[in-house]
C-alpha cells in the first residue's frame, strides 16, 4: 500500500497530498540527500529513519516545465510494482489541471484513485504475463479518459509505458532509468543511513534561479483548505526554517607566501563562511545546436524514450528547431540533451572526475531538464552547461558551516580541548598537512598539541616529533605498537592539563579494505568522539577517490559499536599544487561523502594550506 503521495512545486509549496504524515520525514530526507545532491537520476531512495520507524522506499517524478515534483512513499518490505507507472500517470493528469493561481486540488483525489486502480491492474496484468513467460502488452495503452499531453507540441514523457515492470527494471514512466537497465537501477539506490549526517539544505544559496531551487525548509501547504490532505493524519510537511546568514568575507592574515600561480583553485583559508559566488550563466548565444541533434540521430541510439516519442518529434529538422528555439517553444527531450551531456561527461572525466560520478551527474541534469521549455535563442549546450554549473555549485557548497576557529573557542568555554582526527590512506600527506593546520591555528593564537597515534608505521612518531619541534608545540607520544585509541584518549586528558586548546591526532595510513586497521580507527573515533574527523585525500586520485571515501565511511559505520556512528566530517585535499586543472577529485569526494572540502594542501611548507575556491573549481570543471 502506498503510504504517501505528495505533489509539490520546486519552490516547496505542497499542492496535493495523500496519506498520513510519516515519522522521520522521509520526503525531507529525499530532498536533502538525493534531489539537492544531484542524485535525482537514481531509481529509488531508501529511507531507514530513526529507531522504531519503518523503512521506506521513495520514488519520484518531475514535471520540469511546470516545476512540479511528484513523490510516492511506501514501506520498503512491500515491492510495489506499479509505483513508477502511477507516478507517471499522476504527473500527466495533474499537469493538465495544474494552474499556478489555483488554490485547491481536492478534486484530484478521484482522478488519482482511478489512476491507482489502473496502475495496479496493469502491474497485475504484467505479473501474469511474466508468469506465463510472454511478452508484456504494449505500454501506455490504458489511460484515464480524456488524458492527453498538454499543449507543448510534444508528447510529455509517456505516462503508462512499461507499467507493471518489476521494480528493478527500467523506469517506464519518466525515462529516468531506462538507460540504466535493471542492475544499474539497483546499484543506484542509496541508503539515507550510509550518507553523511548533518546535512542542512540551502536550496538557493548557490544562486540558482528561484523556480529551480529546491528548498526543503520551505515545504508548505497551499494556504487554503485546498491544500489539506485527502487522508487522515497530521501534516507531513515541515515548518519553514530560516536560511543561514552569509558571513562577510574576512581577509586571511597569516599566510602571505602564496606566489601567483597559473591556476589557483584555492582561497585563503580564512574566508570563513563565504559562500561561492554564482557563476554567470552563459545563456542566449544562439539557436539550438544543429550538430547536436544530427549527431544524436546519427548515433542511432534506440532506447525507450526514443521509441515512446511521437512520430515526427524526434526528427525535427534544423530549421524547425531553430524556429522553436527563437520562439522559445522547444521542449527539451532526453535525445536533445544527450550529445551535450556526453560532451560534458567526457570533459568532467578529463578533469579527473570519477567516471561513475560524471555519469550520475549527467543523468541527474538530464532528469532536471527533460520536458522543460528552452528559452528563446538558447542553445541546448548552454542550457545543459548552466544546469551542470548550478548542480556543481550545489554539490560543492558546504551543507553546514564548519567554522573551526569558532568551534575551538566554544570547546574552550566548555573547558575541554577541540579534537581533530586526521584519517586517510598511506602517504597522502596526513602528517604534513596536520602540521600545516597546527601552524594555521598557531597564527590564530590557539594552543595546539599533537598526538602521535600512528603507532604502526616506523618513523611516524619521529616525523611528527620533528614538526612539533619546528613549530615549538607539545607532542603526546607513546611510541609504537600501542593501541592508538588509548594513546589518543591519554593525549586529550594531557591537553586538559597543559591548557592546549586543540589536539591534532595523527593516525596511521590505512587502505580502505584493511579490516583490522579500519577497526582500530573506528575504535579511536568512537572512544574519543572527536569534534572533527578529517579525511585527508590526494587531489591526484581519480576513480579511487570514490572507493576510498565510500569505504572509509562504510567501515566506520559498520565497525562502530554505537548506534549513530561518526563518519567523515570534512575533507583535506592535498597536493593541489601538482594537478594543474585536473581538479575533479574534489567533486568526486564531496559527492560521495557529502562532506565539504575544508582545506586544500598546495605545497610542502607550513603556509601551503588554503581554502577551496568553489567558483574557480566549477569553472575549471565545466570549461
Ligand atoms: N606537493 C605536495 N606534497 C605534499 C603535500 N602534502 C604532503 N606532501 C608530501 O607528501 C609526502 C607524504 O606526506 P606525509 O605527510 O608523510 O603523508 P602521510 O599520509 O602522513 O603518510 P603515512 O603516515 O605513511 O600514511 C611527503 O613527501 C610530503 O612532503 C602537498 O600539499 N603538496
Amino acid at each position: 500500500m502506498l503510504e504517501q503521495l505528495l505533489i509539490f512545486t520546486r519552490g516547496g509549496l505542497i499542492l496535493w497530498e495523500l496519506g498520513n504524515a510519516l515519522k522521520g520525514s522521509p520526503i525531507d530526507a529525499l530532498i536533502r540527500s538525493c534531489i539537492l545532491e544531484e542524485r535525482s537520476a537514481d531509481s529509488a531512495f531508501h529511507y531507514d529513519g530513526p529507531a522504531g520507524c519503518a523503512a521506506y522506499t521513495l520514488k519520484w517524478a518531475f514535471d520540469n516545465d511546470l516545476g512540479l515534483v511528484f513523490v510516492a512513499v511506501y514501506q520498503r518490505i512491500l515491492h510495489l510494482l506499479y509505483v513508477d507507472d502511477l507516478l507517471a500517470a499522476a504527473r500527466r493528469e495533474f499537469s493538465r489541471v495544474y494552474d499556478s493561481k489555483r488554490t485547491s486540488y481536492d478534486d484530484f483525489v478521484e482522478t488519482f484513485r482511478q489512476l491507482q486502480m489502473e496502475a495496479e491492474a496493469r502491474a497485475e496484468e504484467m505479473r501474469k504475463f511474466k508468469q506465463a513467460g510472454r511478452a508484456p502488452a504494449a505500454p501506455g495503452k490504458k489511460q484515464v479518459p480524456g488524458a492527453a499531453s498538454r499543449g507543448s507540441g510534444k508528447q510529455r514523457t509517456s505516462g503508462g509505458s512499461g507499467s507493471g515492470k518489476d521494480e528493478s527494471d527500467g523506469d517506464p514512466g519518466n525515462g529516468r532509468r531506462s538507460e540504466n537497465g535493471s542492475s544499474k537501477g539497483q546499484e543506484n539506490e542509496i541508503n539515507e543511513n550510509s550518507r553523511a549526517q548533518n546535512v542542512i539544505v540551502h536550496g538557493k544559496e548557490n544562486g540558482a534561479p528561484q523556480v529551480e531551487a529546491f528548498d526543503v525548509s520551505k515545504l508548505q501547504k497551499l494556504r487554503s483548505k485546498g491544500g489539506k490532505k485527502t487522508d487522515t493524519g497530521g501534516g507531513g510537511c515541515k515548518a519553514a526554517k530560516t536560511e543561514p546568514k552569509k558571513i562577510a568575507k574576512k581577509n586571511r592574515v597569516w599566510d602571505d607566501s602564496l606566489s601567483e600561480s597559473r591556476l589557483d583553485f584555492t582561497d585563503p583559508v580564512d574566508d570563513r563562511g563565504q559562500g561561492p559566488e554564482v557563476v554567470v550563466a552563459d545563456q542566449g548565444e544562439s539557436m539550438m545546436d544543429k550538430e547536436e541533434i544530427v549527431s544524436s540521430d546519427s548515433e542511432g541510439e534506440e532506447d525507450e524514450e526514443v521509441e515512446n516519442e511521437k512520430p515526427g518529434t524526434k526528427k525535427k529538422g534544423w530549421f524547425s528547431s531553430m524556429l522553436q528555439s527563437i520562439s522559445g517553444n522547444a521542449v527539451l527531450e532526453k535525445s536533445d540533451l544527450r550529445p551535450a551531456l556526453k560532451a560534458l561527461k567526457d570533459r568532467l572525466m578529463t578533469k579527473n572526475v570519477a567516471e561513475e560520478i560524471a555519469e550520475k551527474l549527467c543523468e541527474s541534469v538530464a532528469t532536471s531538464l527533460e520536458g522543460k521549455k528552452l528559452g528563446s535563442f538558447t542553445r541546448v549546450s548552454s542550457t545543459v552547461q548552466t544546469a551542470m554549473e548550478d548542480a556543481l555549485l550545489r554539490i560543492l557548497t558546504p551543507k553546514r558551516s564548519i567554522d573551526i576557529l569558532r568551534d575551538v573557542h566554544a570547546a574552550k568555554e566548555q573547558g575541554r580541548p577541540y579534537v581533530v582526527v586526521f584519517v586517510g590512506v598511506n602517504g597522502v600527506g596526513k602528517s604534513t598537512n596536520l602540521a600545516k593546520v597546527a601552524y594555521w591555528l598557531l597564527q590564530h593564537k590557539i594552543n595546539v598539541m599533537l598526538a602521535a597515534c600512528d603507532t604502526f608505521r616506523s618513523g611516524a612518531v619521529e616525523q611528527l616529533r620533528t614538526h612539533a619541534r619546528r613549530l615549538q608545540i607539545p607532542i603526546f607520544e607513546k611510541g609504537y605498537e600501542k593501541d592508538p585509541a588509548i594513546v589518543a584518549k591519554e593525549a586529550i586528558q594531557e591537553a586538559k592539563h597543559n591548557n592546549s586548546d586543540v589536539v591534532l591526532v595523527d593516525t596511521a595510513g590505512r587502505m580502505q579494505d584493511n579490516e583490522p586497521l579500519m577497526r582500530a580507527l573506528s575504535k579511536l573515533i568512537n572512544l574519543n568522539n572527536p569534534d572533527l574527523v578529517l579525511f585527508v585525500g590526494e587531489a591526484l586520485v581519480g576513480n579511487d577517490a570514490v572507493d576510498q571515501l565510500t569505504k572509509f565511511n562504510q567501515k566506520l559505520a559498520d565497525l562502530s559499536m554505537v548506534p549513530n556512528a561518526r563518519l567523515i566530517d570534512g575533507i583535506l585535499l592535498t597536493k593541489f599544487d601538482t594537478i594543474d586543472d585536473k581538479v575533479g577529485a574534489a567533486l568526486s569526494m564531496v559527492y560521495v561523502s557529502g562532506a565539504p572540502v575544508m582545506f586544500v594542501g598546495c605545497g610542502q611548507s607550513y603556509t601551503d594550506l588554503k581554502k577551496l575556491n568553489i567558483k574557480s573549481i566549477v569553472k575549471t570543471l565545466i570549461k
